[in-house]
């Protein structure tokens, strides 16, 4: 089953000088492709329709501010199931719960900074491709 999903890097780890660990893993794991790469800084009306879900939740606000403190990567990844496979990489919201040997596992001790985001599902790609990649047929 190929699939696309959206991966962005977090200001942490564009911070951190973390890009090349992450995306090395990404770029490891077989078959996979990276089909866009862009470093970019995001605007509130994105990060708005991006975060929609989680308006009024407690982080909410924090989290708009830290996604906007620095320049992001966001990337496409295409190949079998790649968006179940990019969040196994990533591992679980938590960093502290999440496992070693996983991203967050590995890198993480913030809720809020933990690195990574993914699609969790194929509608969600869809709908976060178009968001930050109007331009993909
Ligand atoms: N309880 C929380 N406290 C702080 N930040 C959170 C919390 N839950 C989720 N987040 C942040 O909100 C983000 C939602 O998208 P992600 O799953 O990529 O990563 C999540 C974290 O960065």
């Amino acid at each position: 089953m190929t699939q696309r999903t959206l991966v962005l890097l977090k200001p942490d780890a564009v911070r951190r000088g973390l890009i090349g660990e992450i995306i090395g893993r990404i770029e490891r794991k077989a078959n996979w492709t990276i089909s866009a790469l862009e470093l970019r800084s995001l605007d509130q009306d994105t990060l708005e329709a991006h975060y929609g879900e989680h308006k009024g939740k407690p982080f909410y606000e924090p989290l708009v501010a830290f996604m906007s403190s620095g320049p992001i990567v966001a990337l496409v990844v295409e190949g079998e199931r790649v968006i179940e496979g990019v969040r196994q990489l990533a591992g679980p919201t938590d960093p502290i719960a999440a496992q070693p040997g996983s991203i967050r596992g590995d890198f993480g001790t913030i809720v809020r900074e933990n690195l990574i985001h993914a699609s969790d599902s194929e509608e969600s790609a869809e709908r976060e491709l178009k968001l930050f990649f109007p331009g993909l047929v």
